[in-house]
């Protein structure tokens, strides 16, 4: 089911200082904020190359990651996403195998464009993970 790792996201109280970092002190190649107001965050893209770092910030009132930020003032990591060729079809094996998916359970467009779903983090070692349908 699952494929490559598209994305490691990381939830910072500072996007613009996270960016300087990842761009200053690490060199990398880091994209412009980018608003996501359908899923309470902004974006900034680091990209590895054979993956990417999410720079994640709440965005709006209700933020699914303001509690994680007020639980982690510092910031961490958030969740992983792994690419899949049907969303649907993984949704509902994973649903048919007693796994929780988030939200109504109907994918949302993602940040590349793309179907997302998230499952529970206690399903899976402790992990929030993000599904991707990358044709
Ligand atoms: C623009 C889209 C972009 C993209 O890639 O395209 C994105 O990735 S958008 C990313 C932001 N959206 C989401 O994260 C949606 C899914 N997340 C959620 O629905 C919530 O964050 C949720 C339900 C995972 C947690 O919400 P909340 O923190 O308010 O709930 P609790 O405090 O009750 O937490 C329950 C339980 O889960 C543990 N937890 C929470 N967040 C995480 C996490 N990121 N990783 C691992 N575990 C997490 C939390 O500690 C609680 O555990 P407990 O033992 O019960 O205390
Ligand atoms: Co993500």
């Amino acid at each position: 089911m699952i494929g490559r790792l598209n994305h490691v996201a990381i939830a910072v109280p500072d996007l613009e200082a996270a960016a300087a970092t990842y761009r200053d002190t690490l060199g990398a190649k880091v994209s412009a904020p980018q608003p996501e107001p359908d899923h309470g965050v902004t974006v900034i893209f680091v990209d590895l190359g054979n993956t990417k770092i999410e720079l994640l910030h709440p965005l709006g009132e209700n933020s699914p990651i303001a509690n994680y930020l007020k639980n982690n003032p510092s910031g961490g990591m958030h969740h992983v996403c792994y690419e899949v060729d049907d969303i649907i079809a993984a949704r509902d094996q994973l649903k048919g195998e007693g796994a929780r998916v988030l939200g109504d359970g109907e994918p949302k467009i993602g940040a590349h464009g793309n179907p997302v779903l998230f499952l529970h983090p206690k399903d899976f070692c402790g992990t929030l993970v993000e599904l991707e349908q990358v044709a």
